[in-house]
């Protein structure tokens, strides 16, 4: 069986002749195995000027660091260049002539340059370090700022441990990048330097080694190319990977219940032998490169000692001439590799470069208005006028020309059928997701022109499948509000109907709940969110299904919590429980997307 071509690439038809079909099964021998059915997708291809169009928020702040970078290196590349011409002195006056008187001198040069290439050196890899982390820093940063503004349901799409993959991994690459700019201008200082100086001593010889020079650059673009889509392979392979272990670890107690450990280790499995796969795809294209490089560097190098012995003989050139001519000849070929090489880095670099700015390019939900109404006491009357929404990527719309009135003083239950679009219009409401059409209103202002941070304040939701943390009690329930009192908490606590339950805990507010509340039952955890939710003490007060998960005495406790708040708020229920409905001021009916009767008034 023929290795195929690298995932995801358009098959290229095999050029006629013997020498196109070998070049295509040698490509066919580096290239990693395919991997069809990975589970995060590839990453949309985005130019390197693009890529650092991008990176600009990044970079604008530090332009001089890196021009100083670069000056750095190209000030060590000129270091360089003199240590190397010194030594034709060396040859022709002192060791020819047998004659020490010169060396003195020589020997105090070599070693004040060799004192300031190191003092620049040293300064060049701080400041580089430096520059990087702190690029790297803001991007992540930026990612994850970004990640928070994009609503859930688009967010909940992407796969978690992909989406670490690229926070960690990937945004690395954007150091290196970094990194090649410097590195690339202290290399090509160094091929203008020694090329000027080989250009000095014999001009004839220098352009016969300069016709040889541009072999090492065709052949390391050719592999830059093969690099790059490797690279991007071996990321998104990780990613996957990453992501099997992330929910399979997340859903632990549901692969114990159903059995399914063999499975999951089989799902892992197959992504960690892609993983495998495109890392020996990788392992065998690096090391082809330096097997054609080296080679091509052994067959110059060699027709030029040849060249230079016959300048010798002519006596164009002096023994030192010869020797520091072929150093700076040994010496550009490394420049050359390296910026070859530079090319592989920055290939590979803006792979993963391109895998973080597909997180940047989700869209942003939530937007803050341009320019915000500012409502100085926020009463909590809100409506939701023709409202339609649907989710992102689905098929059919979760809710159509819905309208709605909510009014404080009353507690309002929306009822309906699994699916009815319940959930999608508390969503709506607290805006954790913007209108496609018609609009939501808070105090008579549209929501989308309210400054979040008041909607927030003023409009708080608990979700049906709220999560706890892995802190304390107090933070937990504090996420909501970090400066409440622990009076203010322990309040919240006892209208959730927890206080008994924190109470009997050994270290009270500050007992640690583990990670996603371990320690407490599926009811205790849904109350710490209840408690969370209670702390705002917002204007509106959004639930969705509270009453899972709590046995009747909890249930009717909350009941009575939510009826005391709904004397001077809106409280908004979405609910199947006859409990609940029972309960309600005003039961509104939602049916396959739509509101019903949207013309029910809250009973006061
Ligand atoms: N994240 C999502 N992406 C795509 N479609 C979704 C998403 N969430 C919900 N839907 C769809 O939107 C419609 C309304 O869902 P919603 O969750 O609002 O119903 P619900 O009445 O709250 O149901 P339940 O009582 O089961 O919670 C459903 O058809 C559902 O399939």
């Amino acid at each position: 069986m023929s290795a195929p071509d690298i995932p995801g690439r358009p098959g290229r038809r095999a050029r006629p002749g013997r020498l196109g079909a070998l070049r295509q099964r040698l490509v066919a021998a580096v290239a990693p195995r395919a991997d069809d059915d990975g589970l995060v997708a590839e990453a949309p291809a985005v130019a390197f000027r693009e890529v650092l169009r991008r990176l600009r928020p990044e970079l604008s702040g530090r332009r001089r660091v890196l021009a100083l970078l670069v000056f750095l290196a190209v000030a060590v590349a000129g270091i360089g260049t003199v240590e190397i011409w010194l030594f034709q002195r060396v040859v022709d006056d002192v060791l020819v002539p047998a004659d020490l008187a010169p060396l003195l001198l020589l020997a105090g040069l070599y070693l004040g340059l060799a004192l300031l290439s190191g003092l620049l050196s040293w300064a060049d890899e701080v400041t580089t370090t430096w520059l990087g982390e702190h690029v790297t820093l803001d991007l992540r940063g930026r990612v994850l700022a970004h990640l928070h503004r994009v609503p859930s349901d688009v967010a909940d799409r992407q796969r978690a441990g992909d989406v670490l993959t690229r926070l960690t991994k990937d945004v690395r690459s954007i150091e290196t990048l970094l990194f090649s700019a410097v590195d690339g201008a202290g290399a090509l200082a160094r091929v203008l330097f020694y090329g000027g100086a080989m250009l000095l001593l014999d001009w004839q010889l220098a352009l016969v080694a300069f016709v040889v020079a541009p072999l090492f650059g065709w052949a390391s673009e050719r592999f830059a190319r093969r690099f790059k889509k490797v690279a991007k392979e071996k990321s998104r392979r990780n990613g996957s990977m990453t992501s099997v272990a992330e929910e399979s670890l997340a859903a632990l107690s549901l692969v114990q219940v159903h059995g399914r450990e063999r499975e999951e280790q089989q799902r892992f499995d197959r992504e960690g032998r892609a993983v495998v796969a495109a890392e020996l795809g990788a392992a065998r294209l690096r090391a082809t490169y330096p097997l054609v490089v080296d080679l091509l560097e052994l067959v110059g190098l060699l027709s030029v000692i040849g060249l230079g012995v016959w300048a010798l003989a002519d006596e164009r050139l002096t023994l030192g001439g010869l020797l520091v001519f072929l150093t700076y000849l040994s010496q550009l070929v490394r420049p050359l590799r390296e910026l070859g090489d530079l090319m592989v880095s920055v290939a590979s670099a803006v792979a993963g470069a391109e895998r973080v700015l597909e997180l940047l390019d989700l869209p942003a939900g939530i937007p803050e208005p341009a320019d915000p109404v500012h409502l100085d006491r926020v009463t909590g009357r809100m409506t939701v006028e023709g409202a339609s929404f649907t989710y992102h990527g689905a098929s059919r719309a979760a809710l159509e020309g819905v309208d709605l009135r909510v009014e404080p003083g009353g507690l309002l239950a929306l009822a309906g059928p699994s699916g009815s679009g319940k959930s999608t219009l508390v969503r709506l409401l607290g805006r954790l997701s913007d209108v496609d059409a018609g609009r939501v209103t808070l105090d008579g202002v549209d929501v989308r022109d309210l400054p979040v941070r008041t909607l927030r304040e003023n409009v708080t939701v608990l979700l049906q499948e709220a999560p706890v943390l892995d802190a304390s009690v107090r933070d937990n329930v504090r996420f909501s509000r970090p400066d409440a009192s622990d009076d203010e908490v322990w309040a919240a606590l006892r209208d959730a109907g927890l206080e008994p339950v924190v109470r009997a805990l050994p270290d009270g507010l500050d007992s640690r709940l583990g990670q996603r509340g371990r320690s407490l039952s599926g009811g205790q955890r849904q109350r710490v969110a209840l408690a969370r939710a209670l702390l705002v003490d917002a204007r509106v007060l959004l639930l969705d299904e509270p009453t899972t998960g709590l046995d009747a005495d909890a249930a009717t406790l909350l009941l009575a919590t939510l009826r005391r708040l709904a004397a001077d708020r809106a409280v908004v229920v979405a609910t199947h429980d006859p409990a609940v409905l029972a309960a309600a001021d005003l039961v509104v009916p939602v049916h396959d997307g739509t509101v019903t009767d949207p013309t029910l008034e809250v009973a006061r």
